[in-house]
């Protein structure tokens, strides 16, 4: 549904231009909701703009059903905007409109008339929870009612993509659950495709069907939601979602964490199971098979993207014959496993 081939973004010119788009490769699927992740400064803002025209590349084609972007004149560019809604991190809503108003906004610059600006707002009000608030004002709205009428606003022209720049990076983690909720209803009742920007693994993890990782300006990494953070292959993809997945060490123990075993010491692994079933079995047969010598340092059972997933952390001597019973029991079970490091 939407395509980035070869896109670059400079700001600036000069000494002073810099690049916040390097050669971005990218497809996001119909029906699909995709999540981009990355540190700050990543170019997440600069490559959702792309889409419906906040910004234009300064190389290669950003295509909306096949329609590129950056080709667009300005009446073009108004037809793009209906068929592609946006929400936003402060929900953006006109304080001097209520509700009902604020969300008949795009109707009305689209030259509709009351009666049928009043026939689409009642159903997106009753679609968002919001029936009875049509006439309060955003101020007398919380936090994740605004952001409701942020998201009834930006269905007003029926589009078939929803851009979200951080739409709950604002709100407190039980609302976020609630907003996450609803943009999972919409994405499955309207098959609206979704794109989101988020620093919040959280949101991916629950919602997101698929995910690309930016790090300065290029996608280092783009799949599967639950491939990709069962399986991070990228150092930042990595590092975005170590402490997300439990499965990021306590300090105390990646202080002491060597790369080299010395005599005595004690290898540190991680498990990964598939399936919450596999838990509690594989777990008590390993400390068989390998001996009572076995600590079980960290462990999580977490859901990715709705498919249980497990970790756990374990240490155990890494004398030979201990390593050559470990290994048989991962290669028998197909368990997943990463050697961590080292302890004395
Ligand atoms: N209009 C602009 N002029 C100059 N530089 C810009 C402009 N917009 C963005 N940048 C720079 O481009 C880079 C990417 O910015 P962008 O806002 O896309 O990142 P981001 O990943 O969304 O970050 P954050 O999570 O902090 O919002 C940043 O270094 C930013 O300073």
């Amino acid at each position: 549904m939407v395509a980035f081939e070869g896109v670059t973004k400079h700001f600036g010119e000069g000494e002073t231009a810099f690049t916040a788009l390097d050669g971005v490769d990218m497809a996001v699927g119909r029906g699909a909701i995709t999540g981009i992740i990355g540190r700050s400064g990543a170019g997440k803002s600069t490559l959702i703009r792309l889409v419906n025209g906040l910004e234009k590349a300064s190389s290669g084609r950003v295509t909306v059903d096949g329609t590129e972007v950056g080709g667009l004149s300005d009446t073009g560019l108004r037809g793009l905007r209906r068929e592609v809604g946006m929400i936003f991190q402060h929900f953006n809503l006109l304080s001097s409109r209520t509700a009902f108003d604020n969300i008949a906004l795009p109707l009305e610059i689209a030259g509709l008339d009351r009666a049928a600006i009043a026939a689409k707002v009642g159903p997106l009000l009753d679609l968002v929870g919001l029936g009875d608030k049509a006439e309060r004002y955003p101020s007398e709205l919380s936090g994740g009612q605004k952001q409701r009428v942020g998201i009834a606003r930006a269905l007003a022209t029926s589009p078939k993509l929803l851009l979200s720049d951080e739409a709950t990076s604002a709100l407190d983690p039980e609302t976020t659950q609630s907003i996450l909720a609803l943009l999972k209803r919409i994405n499955a009742e309207l098959g609206l495709t979704v794109l989101l920007i988020t620093h919040e693994m959280e949101v991916v993890k629950t919602i997101a069907t698929d995910v690309a990782v930016i790090d300065r300006g290029r996608i280092v990494e783009q799949g599967r939601t639950f491939d990709i953070f069962t399986a991070p292959k990228h150092e930042t993809t990595r590092s975005l979602l170590a402490s997300t997945l439990g499965t990021s060490l306590p300090e105390w123990l990646r202080g002491g964490l060597k790369a080299e075993a010395a005599a005595g010491d004690r290898i540190l692994v991680r498990l990964t199971f598939f399936g919450a079933t596999a838990f509690q079995p594989l777990t008590a047969r390993l400390v068989a098979e390998i001996g009572t010598d076995v600590n079980i340092l960290a462990g999580a059972i977490e859901e990715i993207a709705g498919e249980p997933f497990g970790t756990l952390v374990v240490a155990y001597p890494a004398a030979p014959e201990v390593l050559a019973r470990a290994d048989r029991f991962y290669a028998e079970t197909g368990l997943a496993t990463e050697v961590l490091g080292y302890v004395a």
